[in-house]
């Protein structure tokens, strides 16, 4: 597959080539830019590669958006599962924009483009199928994130939305999968139509993918879908169907994931994993998890942290089981137990496929040992509850008989031990009679083969006898029996006898073929054994492929409980890793509630500086702005809005993320690193933080601060929580300041504001003009410094050495109030910036502190320059009544002298 398509995709190329799609509604498919029309032969190697589909790991997303309504729609090939969004999804109206804080916002800032990112980044999908009439704004959006991935874009025309019909005749087996199939064909009319649009497309896809493989066999070998009836290719690439759960999920933008490094960045993926004792992202701190399929799922729920209190809930009350001291023993089983399961959807789809070896078996029956002893642990645990959760459906819905009896019969069948000694498949004796006896008679083969060479050269020494004693004497060297899978049982005779073989008469015997030294024949002694023994190994290899084949039927008759039990083991062992770092690092289980504009955290740490930081100290955090649905809040004097001020460096940026990060994990049902949390549930987390990130992108800081600002106040909900870090940095000491305090200010006044915290050092803030000290709605928290007493600023007038041993110990600690200062220069002087600069820095900056005009001041002379300066002045005056017309007699020497008199 060649990723470098979309990236090498021009603008130009990709509008001329989606005009062609437009006026020519034949035309089949346009890749990335490639038009490919019905009837097309040329370049059938570029369309082989094009189109070159992995059906086993293939994961395709289609999306459309019309009239205002977004489908989607992914089809997992390694999983063999459709996912559907329930309903087409409206854009949410009820966001803050109502608030006239936004003329214009950047179009692709809004709910779809952000669901449309998140879908993207979370599937990880390797095609992405679009409808030709995209609108230009999310057409280019989805073209960069899928560039981002390395993802294939490939527009289809219009009508590939509108084919039902496979739909219709899809025969899935399942209450569930029926259910959500009639659902989304009975409401096709109505809410579902832009999706049943989106898997038409996606179908009509695999179908082309399928035709083009049968007609081309060098593209996919042991292809499964070749060779079957169209209407059973849907059904080999769906096994089951699951809804897109886009409504209890809460949403974090791409800043926000970066932000938060909720996983590591690209340039480190792979590498630098973790720091010597820490971790730099959630994915790492979480991935403990070793098993593939379980890596997907732990991705999967980092991408989607959860607004239902109840299912968040769920996987509390697992890691309070498996955290409570009487399942202390079985739980440190389990963390053993559960690392390194065989992903069962892999093994499956290597047994459907025939492509089965040693270690698809190995997995097997790895599985099923796993499967088997994480039950018994699982059935030993005591639950808390009687409500329903995983631990509870393994308890009560995995059939440990059937699993018991798989791995009998898999056991029974493959010699897992000889197989690993020889590295080829064996299976056991006493599987199959018919087999046992041919590998008797195999095993057997050397001593009758033996027999009959023996028998050949008893009779060509009779025939010889009037020859040549040496070669007589030789018989047993020249003359031999083998066997040759296929070719059969056969007489060898060196070449050395050949001159004496064609004179003897009556030798009925058949060349098959020579090598330069011997020549192979059929007697009739050998003859005599194909027909006894048939072609013993051929034999042995169709009967054990039959062994292996009955075995294999037998497996995939327990797919769905197999596949069923991977899903509920990985979503375990995930668990049992959040319970792990929790045990580990002292989180607690918190307290959510879901009507309350509530966030109190009591001495909370950051997730991941805490990993590497020996002594992080710990910080609180309250706000409480009432109910989300009382719209004047305000007057209860209630604050959702927290601006937390402070010296650079002094852990504002640590303090905000850490706040970010004890929501995100609690909603994505871990327990958080604080002594005590309450949270009412957050719908979206939106940023405003510079990250890595947003460093590589062009345009100017202020730019990007800006536009993120506006995306975050555009998408928030009073439910929101939005972290905003030194915004207007990026503009002049007057208008940040001012921008800062007018968007705090007007969020306040918001009847629907979200939570907000916010961190600045910019103490220009605080003036009447901009932001007063007690506004409704806003709290003031700042970081804590110890000044020790030698600490001075300098003042310009008094200025003397004594600033030498200032110092200025940062604490980290939050507290309320305002801090007016920022201490940036005290910081560059730590970081070792030369001392002279330094010390200007200081005298402006208390120039501008207090007040005063610092261009009139750099405009004042000392004393000292004004004496310099008068006695300039005198010298330049003497210089220029100097009359050199006088001089012309002078010479050199006495003009050189006068000159230097003047100038002293
Ligand atoms: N709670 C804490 N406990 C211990 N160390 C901390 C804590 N918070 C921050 N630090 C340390 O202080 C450093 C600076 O923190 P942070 O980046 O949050 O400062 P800042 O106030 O945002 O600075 P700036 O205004 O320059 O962006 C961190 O890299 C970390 O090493």
């Amino acid at each position: 597959m060649s990723s470098e398509w979309n990236s090498s995709v021009s603008r130009t190329n990709w509008e001329v080539n989606r005009e062609v799609v437009l006026q020519d509604e034949g035309t089949v498919l346009l890749n990335n830019g490639k038009a490919i029309h019905e009837g097309d032969n040329n370049d059938e190697e570029d369309n082989a590669d094009l189109f070159s589909f992995d059906y086993d790991e293939e994961v395709v997303i289609s999306i459309d958006l019309s009239a205002g309504k977004f489908g989607c729609s992914i089809l997992d090939y390694h999983t063999k599962s459709l996912r559907v969004l329930n309903k087409d999804y409206v854009v949410n109206k009820s966001t803050i924009t109502s608030h006239d804080l936004i003329d214009e916002v950047d179009p692709s800032a809004n709910d779809i483009s952000m669901l449309t990112g998140l879908l993207i980044m979370e599937v990880n999908p390797t095609v992405c199928l679009v409808p030709v009439r995209l609108e230009d704004w999310i057409f280019e959006y989805i073209k960069t994130k899928c560039n981002e991935i390395h993802c294939r874009l490939e527009l289809l025309p219009i009508n590939c939305f509108k084919k039902w019909s496979p739909l219709q005749s899809l025969q899935l087996k399942g209450h569930d999968n029926l259910i959500i199939l009639n659902d989304l064909l009975s409401n096709s009319r109505f809410t579902t139509t832009v999706t049943l649009g989106t898997v038409a497309c996606i179908l009509v896809n695999h179908e082309q993918h399928a035709q083009l493989d049968e007609g081309n066999d060098s593209t996919v070998s042991n292809n499964i879908i070749r060779g079957r009836q169209t209407k059973s290719l849907y059904e080999d690439v769906i096994h089951n169907i699951g809804y897109i759960d886009i409504k209890d999920r809460m949403v974090l933008d791409e800043n926000a994931m970066s932000a938060l490094n909720i996983f590591p960045t690209a340039h480190k993926l792979g590498h630098d994993k973790m720091m010597k004792n820490g971790f730099l992202s959630i994915f790492e701190l979480f991935n403990q998890v070793s098993s593939d399929y379980a890596k997907r799922m732990l991705k999967s729920w980092l991408f989607n942290p959860l607004t239902n209190r109840e299912q968040i809930e769920k996987r509390y009350s697992i890691i309070r089981t498996l955290l409570d001291r009487q399942n202390a023993i079985i739980f440190n089983d389990l963390t053993q137990s559960i690392k390194r399961c065989p992903d069962a959807f892999g093994f499956i789809n290597q047994l459907r496929s025939g492509k089965s070896t040693l270690r698809t078996w190995s997995k097997v029956a790895g599985f099923l040992e796993k499967g088997i002893a994480i039950f018994k642990l699982v059935s030993s645990l005591k639950l808390s509850s009687d409500e329903g959760n995983i631990l509870h459906d393994i308890k009560n819905k995995v059939d440990l008989s059937a699993l018991k009896e798989c791995l009998r019969k898999v056991e029974t069948v493959i010699d897992f031990d000889t197989s690993k000694d020889t590295k080829t498949l064996t299976i056991n004796t006493g599987v199959d009679k018919r087999l046992d006896e041919c590998r008797n008679i195999y095993n057997h083969l050397e001593k009758i083969l033996l027999e009959v060479a023996r028998e050949t050269q008893g009779f060509l020494l009779n025939v010889l006898h009037q020859t040549n004693r040496r070669i007589t004497k030789n018989l047993e060297k020249l003359v031999n029996a083998i066997y040759i899978p296929q070719l059969g049982y056969l007489v060898t005779v060196s070449t050395l006898l050949e001159p004496f073989l064609v004179n003897t008469p009556d030798l009925e015997w058949e060349e098959i073929f020579r090598s330069s030294d011997n020549i192979y024949f059929k007697n009739e002694k050998v003859l005599e054994l194909d027909e006894t023994y048939g072609d013993i190994y051929g034999a042995i290899s169709d009967y054990e492929i039959e062994v292996l084949f009955s075995l294999q039927e037998q497996i995939l008759r327990m797919k769905n409980q197999l596949t069923a039990y991977n899903i509920l083991l990985s979503e375990l062992e995930i668990l049992v890793s959040f319970a792990q770092v929790s045990a580990e690092r002292n989180y607690v289980e918190p307290q959510l509630v879901e009507n309350d504009c509530i966030l109190d955290i009591v001495n909370g740490r950051h997730a991941l500086y805490e990993t590497f930081l020996s002594n992080y100290i710990p910080n609180s955090t309250i706000i409480d702005g009432g109910l989300f649905s009382e719209l004047s809040w305000r007057k209860h004097n209630k604050e959702r809005i927290i601006i937390v001020t402070g010296a650079n460096s002094s852990g504002k940026s640590v303090y905000l993320t850490q706040n970010g990060l004890i929501v995100y994990l609690a909603q994505i049902g871990c327990f958080v690193p604080a002594e005590r949390a309450k949270i009412g549930i957050v719908d979206k987390i939106l940023t405003r933080i510079r990250t890595q990130e947003t460093l590589y992108k062009t345009q100017s800081s202020f730019l990007l601060d800006s536009q993120q600002m506006a995306k975050s106040l555009s998408l928030a909900t009073e439910r929101s929580l939005i972290l905003v870090d030194e915004y207007g940095k990026g503009t002049d000491i007057l208008d940040g300041p001012s921008l800062f305090g007018s968007i705090m200010v007007n969020m306040a006044m918001s009847e629907r504001c979200p939570r907000i915290i916010a961190c600045t050092h910019f103490h220009e803030l605080f003036n009447e003009n901009v932001i007063t000290e007690h506004i409704q709605g806003i709290k003031h928290y700042c970081t804590d410094i110890l000044i020790s007493q030698n600490y001075n600023h300098i003042d310009p007038v008094q200025n003397k050495e004594d600033h030498e041993s200032e110092g200025i110990t940062f604490l980290f600690k939050i507290k309320k109030g305002i801090s007016k200062q920022s201490f940036g220069i005290y910081c560059a002087k730590v970081c070792g910036l030369n001392k002279s600069i330094v010390r200007r820095a200081e005298e402006l900056s208390n120039l501008i502190n207090r007040g005063d005009d610092v261009v009139q001041h750099c405009g004042k002379l000392t004393e000292k320059e004004m004496q310099e300066f008068q006695k300039n002045q005198e010298i330049v005056k003497k210089f220029l009544s100097w009359d050199l017309d006088l001089e012309t007699s002078t010479t050199s020497e006495n003009l050189r002298l006068k000159l230097k008199n003047l100038l002293r």
